[in-house]
């Protein structure tokens, strides 16, 4: 096991490119099981969560090969084998496996997922869209058993607006006999990325990305070349950190109009912003202001930012609220920014924040992903050295995280945790 160490306070500049979405390539491997020939998918990013999927396709029986950023998924000799426990605990994304394997093979067996520790994230609704398509549903011990005669299409509300739900009910419908809809759905750009990709396999989808999905199930699908899109999320990781520490940060590989809730609060605070097609430019000033934001749906302010920016409103001038009313309890890094100097109060869904504040360098951990985002951005903004634990959760989401940094002109770097870190971390 592994920590980062970050030398903070030093300016960034250059240029970063970003890879492709991380919620897009969990949802877009599980996809290749329901074709029937080879898929390549073009612009993955290097993270544990496309390892761990990787491995589990390959427990099915499907046949992939990973040059550079590309996979190839033979999917015809795959098998419903069940998958209870295991990697499937690993990350959260494996939900996709269950709407995959429903769709092609009417059953499946898959243990309850894993993922970020936010506090209760049910899949109810994914559940009540696979029952409404005519599937039977136990909980068995902590496993979802599918099973389905058939598959019919229905006409499915969702009582919440869920990501993973909305995907889920899509992969399984594109197999259903007639037509699905999906009401209140999701409207974030992955999902119209993995209907794009079901799209090319031949499947008949309409209205990804409005609240309205209209789904007419084929007989089959085929293998198919997919490009990517970039991941929002770490782009707009790199344009916070820009704002924190940047004197010119470029980021590459990018599309401004996912990003169009941050880019309105980072102007807000006053921080210069520049964007271009695929590009954003950041400059950060020295003198940034207090603004309040509130998590939602897309396109309002992404709950997988709120972290990071919690991070950067600590060197903003006045008091800030943040309110996350995604998941009321994501706010473990706000203890671990506390260590660091910050001055943050934490009230119900809200945190609010007192600046500016000098962050001192400290030994941190991290709790989950954007936990862990959040305490490399304090690290950077910090004085003296920051040693981050929990480098497992980062792994999930950041490719090639280190270089990109030094890239940068940051000075980080993973290290070997000692014995007895090893021991205090397994007491925590
Ligand atoms: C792999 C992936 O894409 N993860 C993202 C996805 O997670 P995920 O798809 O799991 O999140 P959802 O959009 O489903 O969750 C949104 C809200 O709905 C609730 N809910 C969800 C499903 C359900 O059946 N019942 C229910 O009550 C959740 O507890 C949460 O409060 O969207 C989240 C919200 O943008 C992001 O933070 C995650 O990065
Ligand atoms: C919460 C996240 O991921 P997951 O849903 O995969 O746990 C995230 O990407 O911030």
């Amino acid at each position: 096991m592994e920590k980062l160490k970050i030398a903070g306070g030093y300016p960034l500049k250059g240029t970063v490119r970003v890879s492709g979405a991380k919620n897009s390539a969990v949802a877009l491997i599980p996809a290749t099981i329901l074709a029937e020939s080879p898929v390549t998918i073009e612009g993955l990013p290097d993270i544990s969560d496309v390892e761990i999927l990787k491995d589990l396709l390959e427990e099915i029986g499907g046949t992939v090969r990973i040059t550079d950023d590309e996979m190839t998924v033979d999917p015809s000799a795959m098998i419903s084998m069940p998958l209870p426990n295991g990697k499937v605990k690993k990350l959260r994304a494996s939900y996709y496996l269950m709407g995959a394997m429903l769709g092609r093979f009417k059953k499946a067996v898959i243990g309850l997922p894993g993922g970020c520790h936010l506090g209760p994230r049910p899949i109810d609704q994914h559940i009540k869209g696979f029952e409404a398509l005519g599937a039977q549903i136990t909980n068995e011990q902590g496993a979802i058993y599918l099973r389905a005669d058939e598959l019919r299409g229905a006409r499915i509300y969702l009582d919440v607006v869920s990501v993973g739900a909305t995907i889920n009910i899509m992969l399984a419908a594109v197999r259903a006999k007639g037509r699905t809809i999906i009401e209140n759905a999701a409207k974030e750009p992955e999902i119209i990325d993995v209907a794009t990709l079901l799209t090319n396999m031949g499947a008949k989808i309409k209205g990804a990305g409005t609240d309205v999905i209209r789904i007419d199930g084929v007989d089959s699908l085929h293998g198919c070349r997919h490009t990517i899109i970039p991941d929002r999320i770490e782009a707009g990781t790199y344009m916070i950190l820009g704002a924190a520490m940047g004197e010119g940060v470029l980021i590459d590989n990018v599309i401004p109009q996912h990003l169009e809730s941050l880019i309105a609060k980072l102007r807000e605070m006053g921080v210069n912003i520049e964007s271009g097609d695929d590009q954003v430019f950041v400059n950060g000033p020295s003198n940034l202001k207090a603004v309040d934001i509130k998590t939602l749906v897309y396109p309002g302010f992404p709950t997988d930012l709120q972290q990071p920016f919690t991070a950067l409103l600590t060197k903003a001038a006045g008091s800030s609220v943040v309110t996350d009313t995604i998941y009321g309890a994501r706010f473990k890094h706000i203890d671990e920014l506390r260590r660091m100097n910050a001055n943050i109060k934490v009230e119900g869904r809200s945190a609010i924040i007192n600046g500016p504040i000098q962050l001192h360098g400290a030994k941190v951990k991290a709790s989950d992903l954007r936990a862990g985002a959040a305490l490399f951005i304090a690290g950077l903004m910090a004085e003296g050295i920051t040693e981050v634990t929990g480098l497992d959760h980062i792994d999930r989401g950041y490719s090639n995280l280190v270089e990109k940094l030094n890239g940068l002109g940051a000075t980080v770097w993973r290290e070997a945790l000692t014995q007895e870190e090893l021991e205090h971390l397994k007491n925590t």
